[in-house]
C-alpha cells in the first residue's frame, strides 16, 4: 500500500558539515590558544575571555544537533481522498483568548470563521472558543460569527477562497470580474464589514445592547457584573452540529461551535493558557470526544484550508502513523517587514531547525498550530499494539439533551474540579512552566511517541507577531524563561530524557533550553573587549600570530555561512543583519531578565506569570514599524539602559583606544589590538540605530532622554573599572 507521506533528507548538508568540521577545529584551537597563552597582565580578564569561549564552544556543539540532519515531510492528501473518501476522523479545535483589550475579538473572530471553513466534512469539525477574559464582548462576538458563519462559509466552498480569514481574504483580494461573483463578494463583505463594525463598536462602547441580549439565553450569565478574574464557569453552546436545523443558508450541516469561559475565583490559580487548555480538553469530551485536537492561538488563523487533511495524512499513515502523537506546523505572521527589523520572522528556525529536529524524533510542540492525539495530550504512554479509535465522537444519537451537556460541561470547568486529580502533571498539559507548550511536548516524546513537523509551501497558519521592541523582548523573556526553568527542573532533557529520547533529541531541547545562560558570556564579549581597547589590555592572539587564523576562520566561516543561509531562504541581507542586532539585543535583555526571573522563582522569590503579547499597535507606532524604525516609546524600562550603556561603551572604547593607539608612539601597537577593533568596531556599526535612537531622532519612538543620562552614567563609571 502506498505511503500518506514522504520523508526526504533537505539538500546540501554535505556543504554544511564541512563548514561544521572545520569550524569545530577552529573552536579548538581557539581554546588551545586560550588556555596556553594566560598572560600575566589582566589575567582575570583573559580567564573571563577563557570561560566565555568555552560556553560559546559548547552551545555550538548542542546546535548542531537541529543542524545535522533536517528532513522535509510531503503529504499525499490524493491517495488519503482515494483511501478514505470523506469517512474521515473527528476534530476538535481549541482556540485560546485571554484578553479583549490586547486581543480584540474582531480578530478573533476571523480566526475562529477560517477554522470553521476548513475543507472537512462540518459535521465532523467541532470549534471550541476559551475566554480566560470571560468577556461578554467575546461572547456577543461568538455570537455574531455563528450567524455569520451561515453565509461565510458556502461562500468558502463555493469560490474555493483562501484564505479564509475574511479579514485576511478581504484585505488582499481583488473583486471578483464576472457580474453574479461580485454581487455575492460585495454582498459578503458588506455583512463582514457591518459585522465587525457592530462588534468593534461594542467593544469601545463597553456595551452590548439589551435587544441583542435578548437573542441568546447565554449573555444572561454576565447578569451579575462579573469579572474577568472572579465569575462562574460559563459553557454555551453557539452551534449545535448535531441539531438539524442548524444549517447554513444553502442547507449545509455547520460546525459546533461553543464558547467556554472556565470558573475564575481569586483565591485559586488559573494555570494560564495552559489551565484553559485542559479546560477545553474536559469540556469538549462531553460534545465531541474527538480523537484529533488541533490547537491555536486566537491570532493564528487558517491559511490553508486542507490542513487538517494534510495532518491526517501523517497519523492515518500506515507505517508511522501510530508513533505520531502530534503534527506540529511552524509560527508565521502576516505582518512581518522586508528586513525583519525585530528578527521575528524566524524563516530560519522554521526551515532548517525545525526540520532540524524533525529528523531526531520530532519538533517541539510549540503551543500552536499544532494537531495532537487526544489519548497522548491525555497522558498515554506510546505502545506498539495502540490501536486508536478512530469513530471516536461520530455518535449519531445523544442521550442528554444540549441543555444538560452544557450544565455537565460547566462542572468539568470549575476551579476545584483538578483537585487532587492529575490534571497539569500526568494528564493534559502541564503548569508551572511560563512554556506550557514545551514541556508538555517534552513529556509526550519522554513517554515514547514521536511528533513530525510539517511545513507545507502554502502555510497552514498566519499570526500576528510583535512589533516593536519591548513586545519582542517581553515574549522572548517568557520564552527564555520557561525553556530555562525547564532545563533546570527535574525534567531537564538531559536527566528526565535520558534512555527514552535520544541524545540529539535531548541536546535539541536543551538550545532553547539555555537561551537564557547565553546572556552572561555574551555581555562579557560586548564589554571586556572593548574595556580592554581602552585601557591597553590585548585579549586575542597579535595579527602576526598564527593562532589569530582560528579566530578569524571561525567568525567569518560562520557568519557567512548564517548569511547564506538566511539569504537561500528567502531573508533579504539587511533582514540578516538586522537578525544578528536582535540576536543580540535578545540576549543582554530578555535572556539575561529571563535566567534571573527563573533563579527567583526557584528561591521562591516570585510566582510566575505569562505576559500576553498585544496583537494591535497604535497607529504612531505602526508607522514607524512600517518604515522600520526601531521603536523605543516612552517607558525607561532598564532593557533600554542596557542596551543604550552596551552601545555607547563600545563607541567610547573604540575612539578612546584608537586614539591612544595612534598617540602612544609605539607603546600600544595596533597589532596587539587588531581583533579587539575589529569587534568594537562592528559592535559599533550594528548599534547605529541605537545611537540614532539616543542623540538623533526626535519622534516619540526614540530612546527616552532618562535612558541615555543613565547609560552615559554607567559608561562612565565602567571607565573608572580596572580591568584584572
Ligand atoms: O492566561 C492566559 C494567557 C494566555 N492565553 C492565550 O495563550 C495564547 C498565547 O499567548 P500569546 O501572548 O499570544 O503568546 P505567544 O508568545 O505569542 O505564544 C507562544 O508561546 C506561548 C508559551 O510561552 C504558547 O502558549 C503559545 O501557544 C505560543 O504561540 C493566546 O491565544 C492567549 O489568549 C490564555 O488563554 N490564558
Ligand atoms: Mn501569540
Amino acid at each position: 500500500m502506498e505511503r500518506l507521506f514522504s520523508t526526504e533528507k533537505v539538500g546540501g548538508r554535505a556543504l554544511y558539515k564541512l563548514q561544521a568540521v572545520t569550524v569545530f577545529v577552529g573552536i579548538c584551537l581557539v581554546l588551545y590558544y586560550r588556555a596556553t597563552h594566560v598572560p600575566v597582565a589582566g589575567t582575570a580578564a583573559w580567564l573571563g575571555m577563557l570561560a566565555a569561549e568555552l560556553w560559546f564552544g559548547f552551545y555550538w556543539v548542542l546546535t548542531q544537533s537541529v543542524r545535522w540532519r533536517p528532513i522535509r515531510r510531503r503529504t499525499f492528501k490524493d491517495r488519503l481522498a482515494a483511501r478514505y473518501g470523506e469517512r474521515l476522523p473527528c476534530v476538535d479545535i481549541f482556540v485560546c483568548t485571554a484578553d479583549p483589550q490586547s486581543e480584540p475579538p474582531s480578530l478573533v473572530m476571523a480566526t475562529v470563521l477560517s477554522l470553521m471553513a476548513y475543507n472537512y466534512p462540518p459535521e465532523k469539525l467541532n470549534v471550541y472558543l476559551s475566554d480566560d477574559g470571560g468577556s461578554i464582548f467575546t461572547f456577543y462576538a461568538l455570537w455574531e460569527t455563528s450567524s455569520f458563519a451561515k453565509h461565510w462559509l458556502p461562500f468558502c466552498r463555493r469560490y474555493s477562497i483562501e484564505p479564509r480569514s475574511p479579514a485576511a481574504y478581504f484585505a488582499g483580494s481583488d473583486k471578483p470580474n464576472d457580474p453574479r461573483g461580485l454581487e455575492e463578494w460585495s454582498f459578503v463583505k458588506g455583512l463582514y464589514e457591518e459585522m465587525t463594525e457592530r462588534i468593534d463598536f461594542a467593544v469601545r462602547s463597553a456595551n452590548v445592547p439589551e435587544e441583542i441580549r435578548e437573542n441568546h439565553k447565554g449573555f444572561s450569565e454576565w447578569n451579575t457584573g462579573i469579572t474577568s478574574k472572579d465569575h462562574q464557569p460559563i459553557v454555551q453552546v453557539l452551534i449545535d452540529g448535531k441539531d438539524r436545523h442548524a444549517v447554513d443558508d444553502k442547507g449545509n450541516v455547520l460546525p459546533t461551535l461553543v464558547y467556554m469561559a472556565r470558573e475564575k475565583r481569586t483565591q485559586y490559580d488559573h494555570n494560564f493558557k495552559a489551565g484553559a487548555m485542559n479546560a477545553l480538553i474536559r469540556v469538549s469530551s462531553v460534545f465531541s470526544d474527538s480523537p484529533i485536537i488541533l490547537n491555536v492561538d486566537c491570532d493564528m488563523y487558517s491559511t490553508n484550508s486542507d490542513a487538517i487533511r494534510d495532518a491526517m495524512c501523517f497519523f492515518l499513515d500506515q507505517e508511522m502513523g501510530h508513533k505520531i502523537a502530534f503534527v506540529q506546523h511552524p509560527q508565521n505572521y502576516n505582518n512581518m517587514t522586508k528586513n525583519n527589523i525585530y528578527g521575528n520572522s524566524f524563516t530560519v528556525l522554521n526551515q532548517v531547525e525545525l526540520r532540524g529536529c524533525d529528523g531526531v524524533g520530532g519538533p517541539f510542540y510549540l503551543g500552536t498550530g499544532c494537531f495532537h492525539r487526544r489519548e497522548v495530550l491525555c497522558g498515554r504512554r506510546f505502545t506498539n499494539d495502540y490501536k486508536e479509535d478512530w469513530d471516536r465522537g461520530i455518535k449519531e444519537k445523544r442521550e442528554l439533551s444540549i441543555d444538560q451537556i452544557e450544565e455537565k460541561a460547566k462542572s468539568l470547568a470549575t476551579c476545584i474540579y483538578e483537585h487532587n486529580t492529575q490534571w497539569g502533571n500526568d494528564i493534559g498539559v502541564k503548569y508551572g512552566f511560563p512554556a506550557e507548550d514545551v514541556i508538555t511536548g517534552l513529556t509526550i516524546h519522554c513517554r515514547g511517541w514521536k511528533s513530525v513537523y510539517n511545513n507545507p509551501p502554502r502555510e497552514a497558519f498566519t499570526g500576528v507577531g510583535p512589533t516593536t521592541l519591548a513586545q519582542t523582548i517581553l515574549q522572548h523573556k517568557r520564552w527564555s524563561e520557561g525553556n530555562f526553568s525547564i532545563f533546570l527542573s527535574k525534567y531537564c532533557p538531559f536527566i528526565f530524557g535520558n534512555g527514552s529520547i535520544s541524545l540529539q533529541q535531548q541536546m535539541a531541547y536543551s538550545v532553547y533550553g539555555l537561551w537564557a545562560p547565553n546572556s552572561l558570556p555574551t555581555l562579557y564579549y560586548l564589554i571586556i573587549p572593548a574595556m580592554g581597547l581602552l585601557k591597553g589590555i590585548p585579549l586575542f592572539p597579535e595579527v602576526m600570530s598564527p593562532w589569530i587564523m582560528p579566530y578569524i576562520y571561525v567568525s567569518v566561516v560562520k557568519n557567512i555561512y548564517s548569511a547564506y543561509e538566511a539569504l537561500l531562504y528567502g531573508d533579504t541581507l539587511r533582514g540578516w543583519w538586522n537578525g544578528q542586532r536582535m540576536w543580540m539585543i535578545r540576549r543582554i535583555t530578555s535572556y539575561l531578565y529571563g535566567g534571573i526571573d527563573t533563579v527567583r522563582k526557584m528561591l521562591g522569590l516570585s510566582k510566575m506569570g505569562f505576559v500576553i503579547s498585544p496583537k494591535v499597535s497604535d497607529e504612531d507606532e505602526s508607522k514607524r514599524y512600517g518604515q522600520e524604525i526601531m521603536e523605543f516609546g516612552t517607558s525607561s524600562s532598564p532593557d533600554y539602559v542596557i542596551i543604550a550603556s552596551i552601545a555607547l561603551l563600545n563607541l567610547v572604547c573604540l575612539v578612546g583606544g584608537l586614539c591612544r593607539i595612534f598617540t602612544s608612539g609605539g607603546n600600544m601597537p595596533l597589532n596587539g589590538f587588531f581583533l579587539q577593533v575589529i569587534l568594537c568596531g562592528l559592535l559599533v556599526i550594528i548599534n547605529i540605530p541605537i545611537y540614532e535612537a539616543m542623540f538623533l531622532r526626535k519622534d516619540r519612538g526614540r530612546i527616552p532622554f532618562s535612558v541615555t543620562l543613565t547609560s552615559i552614567g554607567f559608561v562612565m563609571l565602567a571607565l573608572f573599572v580596572p580591568l584584572f
